[in-house]
């Protein structure tokens, strides 16, 4: 697994973005064969939503071949309504880009048969031959989608109840009432997600420093269901600094020399597309860091790893210019 650790929440999102963009650019999509991209929702992704807007509207990356599965949608709640999932993906993200509407694919949370709608959406993963990259969200408990504490980490689609804890966190988009929040959700379950070929998770602020401290401290643990990451062999997390306050410094540092050493291998003249623009202010508060001291690299590490957990780079190892 890689944990990918900056500043804040818009460089996070910033290097998710440029992933996305650089996987799709790699898999060079086609009608016959589309990138399937797994999406969540809530606040995490907005940033990187933002982002792969602007990269489109720049004609950097097109969305004509991409076949997208969202992770999960409330039960009962008006596929119009203003807090649906539907409604979320449609203004943050599906509006905005050129995907064809037949490569969306979301559940059916007002669908007759509940059960018949969770088989026939993991029945179209399969026929799509699986997600490439699945990009996720985390709520402070560490669930993943709507798997709750306690989900079966071999889950698929289903119905779900919410845990309180997750009502609570929601109500804020529901004025605040929690009585207002669905009780009932349709979910991809861990399994469903870790089937991807990728698996991407976004962790930010500090109010889910404890969940990606059991995420990646701890041992694979149904009660945080993004503890699953852990048997992934292809797991990203992309996390915010504030996120990282409950992580052992040494366990911080191991991640961070880890990045140091990928970027180093792969060089800096080797990110072309891929490097990170960070805002002014970014770059002052790196220069400020110890981050900048070490000379770490500004550019998003799309290219694979050459770490012990077998990824390999699509460029040629090249000597580290960051000294000279
Ligand atoms: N079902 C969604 C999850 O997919 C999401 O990850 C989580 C966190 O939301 P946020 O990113 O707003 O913290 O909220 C909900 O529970």
């Amino acid at each position: 697994m890689r944990l990918i650790i900056r500043q804040d929440y818009d460089e996070v999102s910033s290097y998710v973005a440029h992933y996305i963009r650089e996987r799709i650019l790699q898999f060079a999509p086609t009608r016959d064969r589309p990138f399937v991209l797994g999406l969540p929702t809530g606040s995490s992704p907005i940033g990187v939503y933002r982002k792969l807007v602007e990269f489109h509207e720049a004609g950097e990356v097109s969305f004509k071949h991409v076949v997208t599965f969202n992770m999960d949608e409330y039960v009962g709640l008006p596929r119009d309504h203003p807090e649906s999932y539907h409604t979320f993906m449609s203004t943050q993200l599906f509006d905005h880009i050129d995907i064809p509407k037949e490569n969306i694919h979301m559940l059916d949370g007002n669908a007759l048969d509940l059960d018949a709608e969770c088989r026939r959406y993991e029945a179209t993963i399969a026929k799509f031959g699986g997600i490439e990259l699945f990009l996720g969200g985390i709520g402070p408990d560490g669930h993943i989608a709507f798997n709750e504490p306690a989900s079966s980490l071999t889950s698929r689609t289903r119905v779900k109840t919410l845990a309180y804890e997750t009502i609570i966190a929601n109500a804020r988009f529901f004025d605040g009432d929690i009585s207002k929040v669905p009780k009932l959700a349709l979910t991809v379950g861990v399994a469903t997600i870790m089937d991807a070929r990728e698996v991407c998770i976004i962790i930010t602020g500090a109010h889910k420093s404890i969940a990606l401290a059991k995420c990646i401290e701890a041992g694979v643990n149904h009660l945080w269901t993004v503890s699953a990451i852990q048997m992934h062999p292809k797991g990203l997390i992309v996390c915010d600094e504030d996120s990282t306050l409950e992580l052992r410094v040494k366990t911080v540092k191991y991640f961070k020399s880890i990045e140091h050493v990928h970027q180093a291998l792969i060089g800096k003249e080797n990110l072309g597309l891929q490097g990170e623009v960070l805002s002014e202010q970014s770059k002052r508060r790196r220069r400020r860091s110890h981050i900048s001291d070490e000379g770490w690299s500004e550019g998003a590490c799309t290219t694979e790893t050459y770490d012990e957990e077998g990824y390999h780079s699509s460029s040629p190892p090249k000597r580290s210019r960051q000294r000279e």
